[in-house]
């Protein structure tokens, strides 16, 4: 993250208030529920971290083996914690009754609200660790492990593919394509001045892509084994985002942004609900959203908007989200097959993300221009799963 500073300080803000400032959680709960949160995505590089935060901070150390051993107040947390990380969109009032109205383990509502934000923020920073190669700790279990799950260390298999793409053959190749996404990227901008397509052909093209989404998934080869330190805080291992070998398995439904909007819902519900927060988190989507150094692999001075708003838009889509003003053909335009494999991995499966995928897309571009990707997938799923749980609150307290 330390590649783009302006970035790292809005973040290390907002988990800095969500971590250490006064708030509704006493702080042994805050690290408890960063730990089920990234257990929820295998993300032992995180477990760890907050296991000796955990303690730290004064938790009982009997809660760590498992969530059988926490207070019934965080385990009742375990179905909006997995229904966050994998399917949002199944979120309803129910499941916020449920929590705010259990007797003696009830969550008040501004707890649940520190609850969820802290749950989305590690979901999503899983995606991020994953995404960007982040090796457990030599200290840490699985640190020393022969084949690492990052995309830093390199199998001899793509490191031999990518030294044959910069010095041979593939180079030209590369180079190539970027300078044909550059041209689409121009075209995509003159054709939008003569051509406006209507409001059907823009659904479809939404319904198109979503359902199209389906299809870019990780082989299940690809699976990570879960640690032991990590599987006892996971219930219900197999929930993940939606099963396709299940058949008649439906997409996402779409939620319209018109409905249901950062901007216009979301922002304002938590920002009366717990208003620092509200304000950190807004601060932080707009930072990543307009972030950019008007570049693209070897070209200056280029306007990439186009580019990073078809990036965000896609993680919304995978989710369900639809922008009724936004022409989905871009998407499909612009992210390459690859990239969009790399990008809902990290975003549904992060723990199956390999050095393979992160070194098969936009082979020429710099690898700060990746980590860049990484963080507009991470502040992109995060605001989405926000967007369900908020409106359920919403509904809630209608
Ligand atoms: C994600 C990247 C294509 C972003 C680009 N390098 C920019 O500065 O805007």
């Amino acid at each position: 993250m330390g590649l783009h500073p302006e970035y790292l300080t809005s973040f290390w803000k907002t988990q800095y208030y969500l971590l250490q400032m006064d708030g509704p959680l006493p702080y042994p709960y805050r690290h408890y529920i960063a730990i089920m949160a990234s257990a929820r995505h295998r993300c032992s590089y995180l477990v760890n971290l907050h296991i000796m935060d955990f303690l730290q901070a004064g938790g009982n150390r009997e809660w760590l083996n498992g969530l059988n051993f926490a207070p019934q107040k965080l385990r009742n947390l375990n179905e909006i914690n997995k229904l966050l990380a994998h399917r949002p969109w199944l979120i309803t009032k129910e499941h916020i009754e449920a929590l705010l109205t259990t007797g003696e383990n009830s969550w008040s509502l501004a707890e649940l609200i520190h609850a969820v934000v802290l749950l989305t923020h590690y979901h999503s920073l899983s995606s991020f660790v994953f995404g960007c190669g982040i090796n457990p700790e030599l200290d840490h279990e699985g640190g020393h492990s022969f084949r690492p799950p990052s995309p830093r260390a390199c199998d001899s298999d793509s490191c031999l593919r990518v030294e044959d793409y910069v010095n041979g053959h593939g180079a030209g190749d590369a180079m190539q394509e970027v300078e044909a996404l550059m041209a689409r990227m121009k075209l995509l901008q003159e054709c939008r001045l003569d051509e406006e397509a209507s409001q059907e052909e823009m659904a479809t093209r939404f319904e198109k892509e979503k359902r199209e989404s389906l299809l870019v998934a990780p082989s299940a080869d690809e699976r990570e084994f879960a640690l032991p330190n990590v599987s006892r805080f996971v219930e219900d291992p197999e929930f993940g985002y939606v099963d396709f070998t299940r058949r008649g398995e439906q997409t996402p439904p779409t939620l319209r942004a018109q409905d249901y909007s950062w901007e216009d819902h979301g922002y304002s519900l938590i920002n009366r609900l717990y208003s620092e927060v509200g304000q950190l988190l807004d601060e932080k989507f707009q930072i990543v959203y307009n972030l950019t150094y008007h570049t693209m692999a070897m070209h200056c001075g280029v306007n990439t908007s186009m580019l990073r708003r078809a990036i965000w838009n896609y993680i919304h889509c995978i989710f369900g989200i639809r922008y009724d003003d936004y022409d989905y053909g871009d998407v499909n335009q612009l992210l390459e097959r690859s990239l969009k494999i790399y990008m809902k991995t990290v975003a549904c499966y992060p723990e199956r993300t390999t050095t393979r995928m992160y070194n098969g897309f936009w082979r020429h571009f710099k690898h700060s221009e990746k980590v860049h990707v990484n963080l507009l997938i991470q502040e992109s799923k995060m605001q989405a799963a926000l967007l369900y749980v908020l409106r359920a609150i919403t509904r809630y307290m209608t």
